[in-house]
């Protein structure tokens, strides 16, 4: 034999001079949730080690995790029902409590990356992204909140915005209002390829923002369709978006390549709240091995073709990584 594929694995120091893929603290967007009032960090149930944030403690978390190297934190706040309406006023209210935490965490850290989360459900009493009328979601009337959603995040100085709804044209509408506004420096992170996926359950939980009626599915994208992320990732594009994200992560793996492929911007991939609770209840009965199961599934991300991860892992990836 000529060839032995088995000599570059025959030591550490070899297996990571042919390594392929490296990650790094640096490739992380951390998502983290917040809530109202002082002194609170409470456990979200179906997702160890994950918690729900007062401002003060989510601002001592942060300092952290940009110890540990981690510089980029994608806020998403959580709402008691008393606080939500049909039109989602909450989520432009200028007195509300995650528009001040963005104001706040940005002046306390002004080197870190803040990203917030545009979309109705979290401040929506129907809990879905969109407004919703007979049953049904309507676009052009949601593109309206969505853009004062968006100057509202802008104005408290968020660095990158994530429209995580879906609708038609938002993308275009939302960089009309930034520009419009001054905010020509505000980034644009579209949901680009956002499937209609079970594994957003514990995310749902965390902010009880789960829909009171019917699915998600006329505007996410049915887990069935490959090519039609493409179309996604043309109209993204011309509208002016900075990076594309594939989510879920780890079931579309073959849909970050695709778009990895197909676009020069850089892509973004959400390993969602389902894929860290899988690993986490495995890993608390004893069935594998977490870390180890971490390790390959956020390898498995970049290797995709995945310039960035958001993942409820980074924290943990972060301190790894200082050992
Ligand atoms: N539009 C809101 C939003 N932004 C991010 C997630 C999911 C994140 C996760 O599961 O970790 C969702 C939930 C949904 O669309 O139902
Ligand atoms: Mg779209």
């Amino acid at each position: 034999m000529l060839r032995r594929p088995r000599r570059n694995r025959k030591s550490q120091v070899i297996r990571q001079m042919v390594e392929e893929t490296r990650l790094s603290v640096k490739d992380f967007i951390f998502p983290m949730f917040l809530i109202d009032g002082i002194n609170q960090k409470v456990e979200v149930s179906s997702m160890p080690g994950i918690f729900r944030y007062s401002l003060d403690l989510m601002l001592k978390e942060i300092e952290e995790c940009m110890n540990l190297g981690i510089m980029a934190f994608d806020i998403f706040p959580a709402y008691p029902e008393s606080k939500k309406d049909k039109y989602a006023s909450e989520s432009y209210n200028p007195d509300t409590f995650y528009l001040k935490a963005i104001h706040k965490i940005k002046t306390s850290f002004p080197e870190a990356v803040v990203m917030t989360d545009v979309a109705m459900d979290p401040y929506s009493s129907d809990g879905h992204d969109g407004l919703v009328q007979d049953g049904k979601i309507l676009n052009d009337e949601t593109l309206e909140i969505l853009g004062k959603m968006s100057l509202a995040q802008a104005q408290a100085g968020a660095d990158i915005l994530g429209p995580s709804d879906m609708m038609d044209g938002r993308v275009g509408c939302i960089r009309k209002i930034l520009d419009d506004n001054g905010f020509t420096d505000v980034s644009i992170m579209s949901y680009t390829a956002k499937y209609a996926s079970a594994f957003y359950g514990p995310f749902r939980d965390a902010l009880d923002s789960a829909p009171k009626l019917g699915d998600k599915k006329t505007y996410q994208m049915d887990p069935a369709n490959y090519y039609e992320a493409l179309i996604e990732a043309g109209l993204d594009t011309e509208e002016g978006a900075d990076f594309l994200m594939v989510k879920p992560a780890l079931a579309y793996l073959d849909v970050i390549r695709l778009l990895k492929d197909n676009s020069n911007l850089p892509i973004a991939a959400y390993n969602v709240s389902g894929e860290y609770a899988m690993i986490k209840a495995s890993a608390q009965r004893g069935w594998l091995d977490g870390e180890r199961a971490m390790m390959e599934s956020l390898l498995s991300i970049k290797r995709a073709g995945a310039n960035i991860i958001l993942s409820y892992f980074a924290k943990e990836f972060a301190h790894l990584m200082r050992k």
